[in-house]
């Protein structure tokens, strides 16, 4: 059987995908809800929000994701980062999928990634959990009703967690899986529950489509001026640099919080909604992010919560420090209608400096950017557990490697043309850690990195003071209104300078040694930009 609103002429038996039990095409919200609740998939919380678990896997798995090596893409993918499947290998496991979902049950959502209608694409999105359909249809694009009729998928994504892959007649790696193949336009996704899965991959897509358009697509979350779309901002930065909490501004109109093209015609998310951490989520430092986690339709993943009340606990993070709640842009108030700005008047480079070394913000020249962009540097403390001082560096290359299916250069040299055609202003925030590193200092503030970015944004800091930076050469403001001056000069605010010397040259050479892949593909202006 089958319910809900389909195109009659692209039902899953026209993709050859047959023998199913019930498929539930497009419900909206309300019947997704319901359908994950008789399921079991999870409880309803406060405001009707919907709280789940994902089991042991509670984040990415980067090791697991395979690029098919077909011969139409083999001059084209990065494949020193992109791990390769046989077509074979593909052909066995979408047989075995298949063969493994016949009789069960599954929700098909069409959807679109790309707010730009002149570059988006249509993907259609068949899960095994009810649950991962209302994930998936909060995060892309929802076309409108009437558009479902004739709705043709330019790619098709299979997501059944309960399928378990087999390394040795599949080419992969372990039981999960996330195989892309280019050629067959399909997705498949098994055994894993982490709901990020899904809007990643559809974030790797893109990322391989748009660079043939003259499109940059960017790991980054984008706002814009209050009535002035014009003027809009992009923020790269790795996973918990803070592109979703930055972005949501209560003086900016936010784009969106992770993933963005920059076309011709500027700046468009790919995605409809946001997928925020709720770990220590404050309602004071973060009251709109806060206030969807008991909106009607958020998805909370592996949050604990009081049994009766429902009431979640931001604290607790023993089922993963990765608990995340996925909302629709709409449940911020100040979100763009349309997800489009103009070009990006400022480029913000986000890093978390575990070390302590980085200023809390610096302009970066226009090569300066490029060396910060093809570095991606950010770093992850080394553990929750107490005692464990020692953070770990960690550079992405496009401040995120795990989704680039081309060669670094393709996205920098896309990146530096838009940024000189557009004259951006590019900027460095350390959101990381201040007055020493992780173990003795603490994180940078919420509210200084705001009152930075403020400034940066609007234009005041330009007139600012500026110091040459002794390890990186960049420029970084001396004062700025709302923010101690001490915190400007990182060196300052640690008690002994010399450890200061010692950490920020361990940092530089770090820097330097993870840039000697680009030497031989990077111009002379950044080689000379580069550091060590
Ligand atoms: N100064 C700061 N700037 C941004 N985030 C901060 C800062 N200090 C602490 N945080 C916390 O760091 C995390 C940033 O994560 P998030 O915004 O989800 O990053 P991303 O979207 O880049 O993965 C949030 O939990 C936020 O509360
Ligand atoms: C969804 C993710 O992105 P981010 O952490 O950058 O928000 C992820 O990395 O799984
Ligand atoms: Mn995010």
């Amino acid at each position: 059987m089958t319910f809900g609103r389909v195109n009659p002429q692209f039902r899953l038996e026209d993709q050859g995908i047959e023998g199913l039990g019930n498929v539930y095409y497009n419900y909206l919200e309300p019947a997704l809800i319901e359908s994950a609740l008789a399921r079991d998939e999870g409880t309803l919380g406060q405001g009707g929000a919907f709280l789940t678990t994902t089991g042991k896997y509670t984040g990415r798995s980067p090791k697991d994701k395979f690029v098919v090596k077909t011969p139409s893409v083999e001059d084209t993918i990065w494949w020193d980062n992109n791990a390769p499947m046989d077509p074979e290998g593909f052909d066995a496991l979408y047989e075995d999928m298949l063969a493994h979902m016949k009789g069960k049950e599954y929700f098909v959502q069409d959807l679109v990634g790309g707010a730009d209608p002149r570059h988006s694409i249509n993907v259609r999105m068949v899960t095994e959990l009810a649950w991962h359909g209302l994930f998936i249809r909060t995060m892309l694009r929802r076309p409108d009703a009437e558009d479902l009729q004739d709705f043709i998928a330019d790619f098709t994504v299979i997501n059944c967690p309960s399928f378990q892959a087999d390394p040795a007649k599949h080419g992969c790696r372990t039981e999960t899986v996330i195989a892309m193949n280019f050629d067959r336009k399909l997705i498949l996704i098994g055994g894993t529950e982490y709901a990020g899965e899904n809007k990643k991959s559809v974030f790797t897509l893109l990322n391989y489509l748009l660079p043939e358009k003259g499109i940059m697509p960017m790991h980054c979350s984008a706002n814009h001026a209050k009535n002035n779309p014009v003027d809009a901002a992009v923020f790269f930065g790795l996973s918990g640099t803070g592109k979703t909490t930055l972005s949501a501004d209560p003086d900016r109109v936010l784009i969106g919080d992770d993933e963005h093209g920059w076309s011709d015609q500027g700046t468009f998310n790919f995605e409809g909604g946001c997928y925020a951490k709720t770990i220590n989520l404050s309602e004071e430092a973060e009251p709109e992010i806060y206030a969807t986690t008991s909106k009607f339709g958020t998805v909370i993943e592996n949050m604990v919560f009081d049994p009766d009340t429902k009431e979640l606990d931001f604290n607790d993070d023993s089922l993963t420090a990765n608990m995340r709640c996925a909302y629709p842009l709409h449940y911020i108030s100040n979100a763009s209608e349309s997800a489009m700005g103009g070009h990006p008047k400022n480029i913000i480079m986000l890093t978390c400096d575990a070390f302590g070394v980085l200023p809390p913000i610096a302009r970066l020249t226009p090569a300066q950017a490029m060396y910060h962009f093809l570095s991606g540097f950010t770093s992850k403390v080394a553990g929750t557990e107490r005692g464990v001082t020692e953070p770990e560096p960690t550079f992405s290359t496009c401040f995120g490697a795990p989704f680039m299916p081309r060669r670094p250069e393709v996205y920098g040299n896309l990146l530096r043309e838009k940024i000189a055609r557009h004259g951006a202003t590019c900027w460095l925030v350390n959101t990381g850690w201040t007055g020493g590193a992780y173990g003795t200092g603490s994180r940078m503030p919420i509210r200084a990195t705001r009152a930075l970015l403020t400034a940066a944004l609007d234009g005041s800091l330009a007139n600012a003071e500026f110091r040459k930076d002794a390890n990186f050469g960049f420029e970084v403001p001396v004062q700025v209104q709302g923010v101690a001056e001490l915190l400007l000069d990182p060196r300052r605010t640690w008690d002994d300078k010399s450890a200061y010397d010692a950490q920020a040259a361990k940092l530089v050479q770090m820097f330097s040694d993870n840039f000697e892949q680009y030497l031989p593909y990077i111009d002379s202006d950044v080689k000379a930009a580069a550091i060590g």
